[in-house]
């Protein structure tokens, strides 16, 4: 039998399969495919958040598409997506008035994009979704799990999507329908970065004793159609340095796909000090480079979004195996964060756990833990891809941006040619809720008006991100305590939220009486989850709003 682990009236009715999968993206896509193809007979489910598969999904993207030739063999031959292969790779330092190219020479060999794919990661996933269904694995997008489903010894029997239609105030409005229960032999996990049941297994079976905290970035996108003469279709271009400063981690990314679109963006790391620092004006300065905005010219901006990147790396990555289940890509944290690259590690991840789910069940064995995964994921390619970057990210954030860099790329370099690096394994400096400064011991950064050419404002963004949350619902980003937000959030920081937010969602505005009150849009939420890691008091939660609800991703 089935228990409610998180205090609800268990009155659901409920479902069973053989195993469970949330989240529709390349981890939780790659699994269902790999149970299917290993065990056609299994039953298998995947839910996603999404109104459908791939209107979450956020990414660069170039993708490492050897996962896929181990997935789906012969699958360069069949309908594909939008996708090109990179023709060629740029490095550029950017200071305020020029660029410095770094030589391809120098960089790590592992850093190359040779036969590497630009793609949208959206499309992608969609065309795995129907390859996926094809084998009969069941995807039910618009349906987002809330809560975990234990058994009676505490395992993980399996998730319960939530409930639909509730109003505001927490009563059932007209539209109302009781989520389900979905049960499973094994759960798997793939909610992507910073997911939020995820987080709450790792907390409850105490997945992350003797880790390094987690890490993250945050990663804002533009999709552009720009002028036939300023594409060069296959490029790839990468910089660091302005407008970030030394002390502030990140880079920015331009990728040309076919149909003259270019993805632009800018990853701002999380463990920035500064709460006058605004991620999403940052990425708006940096279009105006003189080497970069003459690409736009003439071009229209089609496309917005955002979303956290998981960035801690070896070090942080919790152990993946839990009484019932497993966890899997971002969610596990398997970003290869010099190469700004997760694909390839979230579907490897989704296949490998397919193989040790398909094998227990074929033993028998059903909500057990399976252990042997830990040891199997570090001894993969996984682990390999993953061990030789481990100090990159420490190196940046101990160092600053020019010679964390450069230690960096030493340290790839001895990994590269000698297996052996001269840091040992270096661990991250706390949280990175933990690393702003009171606001006191800064000056506040004066951004430029968008000149809605070139430039633009949030709402004006989060608009082209087709975001639609119903506003008679539960808010969904809750604040533990209300008071704290103010004393701290608000006080201490100056309102970081209504910067690190690139959806508009946080305002602190003045009551009549002058007192402060912190407003939540929470219809403009684009699930990025920066707030859950970012506030500086652990103090806002996100969890998921009514499924089929926010973005809805053309081609991210
Ligand atoms: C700005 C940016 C640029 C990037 N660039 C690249 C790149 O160039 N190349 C590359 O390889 N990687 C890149 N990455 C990383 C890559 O996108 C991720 O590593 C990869 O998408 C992880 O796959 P995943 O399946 O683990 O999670 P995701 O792709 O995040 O998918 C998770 C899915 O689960 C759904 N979900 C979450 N919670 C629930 C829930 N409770 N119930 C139901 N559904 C849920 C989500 O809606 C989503 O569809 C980039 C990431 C960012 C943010
Ligand atoms: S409210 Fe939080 S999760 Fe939503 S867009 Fe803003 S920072 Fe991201």
């Amino acid at each position: 039998m089935a228990v409610d682990g998180e205090g609800i009236a268990d009155d659901r009715e409920s479902m069973d399969f053989d195993v469970v999968v949330v989240g529709a993206g390349p981890a939780g896509l790659a699994a269902a495919i790999r149970l299917k193809q290993l065990a056609p007979d299994l039953s298998v489910v995947v839910l996603e958040k999404g109104a459908a598969v791939g209107a979450h999904i956020l990414s660069g993207a170039v993708i490492d598409p050897s996962s896929l030739d181990e997935l789906l063999p012969g699958w360069r031959d069949g309908d594909l997506p939008l996708m090109t292969e990179v023709t060629s790779d740029r490095f550029d330092i950017l200071t305020r008035n020029g660029r410095l190219p770094v030589p391809n020479i120098l960089m790590p060999p592992l850093m190359s994009n040779h036969g590497n794919l630009i793609v949208s990661l959206g499309d992608l996933c969609r065309w795995l979704g129907e390859k996926a269904e094809a084998l009969g694995v069941e995807i039910y997008p618009g349906f987002a799990a809330t809560e975990v489903v234990y058994n009676e010894s505490g395992a993980v029997r399996g998730v319960a999507t939530g409930d639909m239609g509730i109003s505001r105030d927490g009563t059932p409005g007209p539209g109302f329908a009781r989520g389900m229960k979905l049960l499973g032999k094994y759960v798997l996990m793939a909610e992507g970065v910073r997911g939020s049941l995820s987080e709450r297994i790792i907390e409850r079976f105490e997945l992350r004793k003797g880790r390094e905290p987690p890490k993250y970035g945050l990663g804002i996108k533009e999709l552009w159609e720009v002028r036939p003469e300023q594409h060069r279709q296959g490029q790839v271009h990468h910089s660091f340095g302005w407008p970030l400063g030394a002390g502030t981690g990140g880079g920015s990314f331009l990728y040309h796909l076919p149909d003259n679109l270019v993805a632009v963006g800018l990853v701002v790391h999380l463990n920035y000090s500064n709460p006058y620092l605004s991620p999403f004006e940052e990425f708006q300065r940096f279009k105006t480079h003189k080497a970069i905005a003459p690409i736009f010219a003439g071009g229209k901006r089609v496309g917005y979004g955002a979303r956290a990147i998981s960035e801690g790396g070896w070090q942080s990555v919790p152990r993946l195996s839990f009484p019932g289940g497993l966890l899997l890509g971002c969610a596990a944290g398997l970003v290869n964060v010099p190469r700004i690259k997760g694909f390839h590690n979230a579907s490897r991840s989704g296949m490998l756990a397919a193989e040790h789910v398909a094998a227990a069940i074929a033993a028998g064995r059903a909500g057990d833990e399976i252990s042997a995964f830990e040891d199997s994921w570090r001894d993969s390619t996984i682990g390999q891809d993953l061990w030789r970057v481990r100090n990159v990210k420490p190196l940046w954030s101990r160092f600053g941006t020019y010679l964390g860099i450069a230690l960096g790329g030493l340290d790839m370099w001895c990994n590269t040619l000698f297996k052996w690096s001269p840091f040992g394994t270096i661990g991250h400096s706390g949280p990175d809720h933990a690393a702003l400064d009171p606001a006191a011991e800064h000056q506040p950064i004066q951004y430029d008006k968008p000149d809605g050419v070139l430039t633009f404002d949030r709402l004006s963004s989060v608009f082209l991100s087709n975001t639609n949350h119903e506003e008679d619902q539960p808010v969904h980003l809750h604040v533990l305590d209300p008071a704290l937000q103010r004393q701290s959030e608000l006080e201490v920081f100056q309102g970081p939220s209504t910067r690190y937010c690139p959806a508009a969602v946080y305002e602190w505005q003045t009551e009549a009486d002058g007192s402060p009150r912190f407003v939540i849009n929470a219809q403009n939420c684009v699930h990025c989850k920066t707030c859950d890691i970012k506030d500086p008091n652990q103090n806002i939660r996100w969890v998921p709003p009514q499924g089929g609800e926010g973005p809805v991703y053309p081609r991210m």
